[in-house]
């Protein structure tokens, strides 16, 4: 299998507002690959789709699996903690992970909690918008996924940790599998990328090799995202 995503003719709907429209898009193994675009273009609701959370028209299929319900278990996802109780600590969150993922890697997650400097002790209504992200990092990385979904992660964490992150995230991915990252900071996620999706206009506006963009268009990453909306270069 070389596939680890594949989404055939995805519409979704919100109040009569479409959001996504005929989306196509397959994704290989072993990848990370930037999902950019603008507020409210859809990122997020792509990743609802693809984990299950939400149901549109078209076919998903995760691993060659195309039974939403079953994604969660393939897919690890950036969830945001709003089930817990503030006075819940990191650790019972940890444990309950470890309870409702079978590939939830315990040790994988106090290394990962100790790389990022959180005290698993403390409690989450004690925490910073940016440690909270943290921890969520930790526990999405803890598992032993086939796809990873890390929706904006970085945004409310300082310079220097996301540096941090960013350069030694590929240590924490299981080497066959893939991980999508949104971000808004482009620049600073674009050396780990090895291909970006952009959504635009209800769709997948572009889907590309890093090395094809350089190679066609002579300029980075960025660059090339933010041309899309000068409408400077040619895509498909
Ligand atoms: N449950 C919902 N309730 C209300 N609006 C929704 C819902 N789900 C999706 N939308 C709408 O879908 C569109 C896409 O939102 P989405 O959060 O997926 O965008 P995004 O690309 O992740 O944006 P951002 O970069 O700001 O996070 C928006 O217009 C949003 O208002």
């Amino acid at each position: 299998m070389t596939n680890v995503l594949a989404i055939n003719q995805l519409t979704y709907k919100h109040n009569l507002k479409t959001i996504l429209k005929d989306v196509d898009l397959t994704l290989e193994t072993g990848k990370i690959i930037g999902l950019l675009g603008e507020n409210g273009a859809g990122k997020t609701t792509l990743m609802r789709l693809i984990t299950g959370s939400a149901k549109g028209s078209g076919t998903i299929a995760v691993c060659g699996d195309s039974v939403a319900a079953h994604h969660k278990s393939h897919v690890s996802f950036t969830e945001q903690l709003r089930g817990f109780k503030p006075n819940t600590r990191i650790d019972r969150v940890a444990n309950f992970y470890r309870t409702v993922y079978p590939d939830f890697d315990g040790q994988r997650f106090e290394e990962l909690i100790t790389f990022l400097q959180i005290d698993t002790s403390l409690k989450l209504g004690a925490l910073s918008k940016g440690m909270k992200e943290k921890v969520v990092i930790a526990l999405t990385l803890a598992r032993q996924a086939q796809l990873y979904l890390l929706d904006e992660p970085f945004s409310g964490i300082d310079s220097m940790s996301r540096k941090r992150i960013i350069s030694s995230i590929i240590k924490w991915k299981p080497e066959d599998a893939t991980m999508v990252i949104s971000d808004h900071y482009v620049s600073e996620i674009a050396p780990i990328l090895d291909e970006v999706v952009i959504v635009k206009d209800q769709g997948i506006y572009a889907h590309k090799p890093s090395d094809a963009i350089r190679e066609e268009f002579g300029i980075g990453i960025e660059a090339y995202y933010e041309s899309l909306y000068e409408g400077g270069v040619k895509h498909d």
